[in-house]
């Protein structure tokens, strides 16, 4: 999917927001674990019950690849959901790969070829011959780790390389990397006092901005610096909506939830596009 056709999505629906897909066997619906892939009827529940009020969904391939071959099977029939009955969602492998250049060309095809998301999460620390690969796919995103929202992003992120703190360096580096257009960056919604200085460096691109909910991040924070003529930000909440509850109405909480942060994005949308 190009920058473009995100933007329109986001035009049509008023929203901004991007629902993340973490399941954890433990957490769903007990009612559930009866079915034949437990995981693929939750995810297909929650994405039927919320697909208007999201612009993106984004599994996080650990809560998969923790289930073994059958969580890459139910991983890869959400996929497939997905693109068959709502084409117009926009999907983010959350999969913080990164590694030499032929090894990141197998995590670029695998994610964008055989289970066809539209954009994957990637670790900068291995640099340019680690990024390149996933940015040579057309109509694909590549969204690099930035700041991020865990406690940790204090240990390497903010610490200054030469003049300047490394997640500026790598907003700076990547920027002169082969095809950047196809570059979005995750910065974390618990770190808005950043969101000013990291706009100012890139202004163009999308931003994913996990750490709303659950993590303490907060949506008007994040969008006073954050926004951007395409609006620029895909918000995601993961367990603050799929969680909403563990009970047979689990999808109606869900949705009550996301409609939540539909609106008060609706509202902060008014008068901007
Ligand atoms: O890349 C990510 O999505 C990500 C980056 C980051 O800095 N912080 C972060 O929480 N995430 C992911 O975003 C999701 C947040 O989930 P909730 O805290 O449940 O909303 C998880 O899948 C995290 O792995």
């Amino acid at each position: 999917m190009t920058t473009q056709q995100l933007f329109e999505q986001i035009k049509k629906k008023q929203s901004f927001l991007c629902i993340g897909l973490d399941v954890d066997m433990s957490k769903i619906p007990a009612h559930l674990l009866g079915e034949q892939d437990p995981i693929f009827s939750f995810n297909k529940a929650i994405i039927d019950a919320t697909h208007d009020l999201a612009v993106s969904y984004k599994p996080n391939i650990a809560f998969y690849e923790a289930y073994g071959i059958k969580g890459w099977e139910s991983l890869k029939k959400t996929i497939d959901y997905i693109n068959t009955n709502y084409p117009e969602l926009y999907t983010i492998a959350d999969a913080k790969r990164g590694d030499i250049g032929n090894t990141a060309s197998m995590y670029a095809k695998a994610f964008f070829e055989d289970m066809s998301f539209d954009s994957v999460t990637v670790a900068p620390y291995m640099g340019k011959d680690s990024v390149e690969p996933f940015l040579a796919f057309e109509d694909k995103h590549t969204i690099l780790l930035a700041l991020t929202s865990n406690q940790g992003a204090f240990d390497f992120q903010t610490q200054l390389v030469g003049t300047k703190p490394m997640y500026q360096v790598v907003l700076e580096k990547s920027q002169t990397y082969a095809n950047a257009e196809n570059l979005m960056y995750v910065v974390g919604a618990t770190k808005a006092e950043y969101f000013k200085e990291i706009r100012a460096i890139v202004p163009n691109n999308f931003l994913l901005v996990p750490g709303v909910g659950a993590q303490g991040g907060n949506l008007q924070d994040v969008c006073k610096y954050g926004l951007n003529d395409q609006v620029g930000l895909l918000i995601n909440s993961s367990r603050g909506i799929i969680y909403a509850s563990s009970g047979s109405d689990f999808k109606e909480k869900a949705r009550e939830q996301a409609l939540l942060l539909q609106r008060e994005m609706s509202e902060i949308l008014k008068g901007r596009l």
